[in-house]
């Protein structure tokens, strides 16, 4: 039986929040550029709205601008992709977020090519995924950042470890089976179609939940010592009315066989947005260096 950790990605986040405002600050006095974060919304996701408010206030926390643009559910793609325009051509603007997931009759695929590479803060854009699948100097997606920031602080240099990624979305699984790959780790990505899954996750030093399915990896496929990233954010019923939020991770039974486990809520969450943030601060550089 070993002691299970407990990952603060709450903490770490504000820690990360904290010096990006002080170079945000230093950015500033040295450029007279502040940097902005334009987010896009696209109709009353009530759990969307959430994040986006969240989003808004640490931008502004930060010392950067923050433009909301808050679109109808109903509004036509051509529409969204004019904004985006204005925004690629907006030099006050060096970040676009357009929140996912969009409505069904809007292809998001062309709403995120449509994103200026240079501003895409969230690394959606398929030249930014080529970039960092190359090793090229790319803007990274966010969570998958926030995820290698949390393992480095835990465990130094990761070289060598053994790394599962259970999921293969794009904007999680996919990402951060690259930046662990860059970091020397011996990379597998499963999904649902994995045979003996259980085995897989047993051979992980590093184990990531990122399938989004409520405590589907059980504590007895996590190798003793492991540390483990839940990157799942799934609202369930409780027993007595109401909801509450769990990972993908079965968090209770992981105690006691995990060497760390990060929480949810207060793990990755908040790693996702102090990551935008960062990105945000990166894009702006670049763009004026770039001027
Ligand atoms: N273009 C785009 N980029 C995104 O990065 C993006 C997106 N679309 N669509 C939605 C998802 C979700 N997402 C989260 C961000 C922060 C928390 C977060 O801060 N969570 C806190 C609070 C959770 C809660 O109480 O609801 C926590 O885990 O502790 C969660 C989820 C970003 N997303
Ligand atoms: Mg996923």
């Amino acid at each position: 039986m070993v002691e299970t950790r407990l990952i603060d990605g709450k903490a770490f986040a504000e820690g990360l929040r904290g010096r990006i405002a002080t170079e945000v600050a230093a950015f500033e006095a040295a450029t007279g550029v502040k940097p902005g974060l334009a987010v896009v919304l696209v109709g009353e996701d009530p759990a969307s709205a959430v994040y986006v408010r969240n989003k808004g206030k640490q931008t502004l926390e930060a010392g950067m601008a923050s433009i909301e643009h808050k679109l109808p559910a109903d509004t036509a793609q051509d529409v969204v992709l004019a904004l985006v325009r204005t925004l690629n051509a907006d030099p006050t603007v060096h970040g676009i977020l357009v929140q996912l997931p969009l409505p069904a009759h809007i292809d998001a695929q062309a709403v995120l090519a449509t994103i200026d590479p240079a501003k895409d803060v969230d690394g959606f854009h398929v030249v930014n995924a080529g970039r960092l699948a190359v090793g090229l100097e790319a803007l990274v997606p966010c969570t998958p950042l926030g995820c290698v920031l949390l393992l480095k602080d835990q465990l130094g240099s990761l070289a060598g470890l053994e790394a599962v990624v259970v999921g293969r979305s794009n904007i999680v699984g996919k990402p951060l089976a690259q930046l662990l790959l860059r970091e020397d780790c011996t990379v597998t990505i499963a999904h649902s179609r994995t045979r003996d899954l259980a085995d897989v996750c047993r051979r992980a030093d590093i184990l990531i939940g990122a399938v989004g399915r409520p405590e589907m990896i059980r504590g007895v496929w996590i190798k003793p010592g492991a540390t483990v990233i839940d990157v799942g954010i799934n609202r369930v019923e409780k027993p007595g009315g109401g909801t509450r939020l769990v990972g993908d991770i079965a968090f209770d039974e992981a105690q006691g066989i995990a060497g760390a486990i990060t929480p949810v809520p207060g793990g990755v969450g908040p790693m996702t947005i102090a990551c935008l943030l960062q990105n945000t601060l990166t894009a702006a550089k670049r763009l004026v260096d770039a001027a």
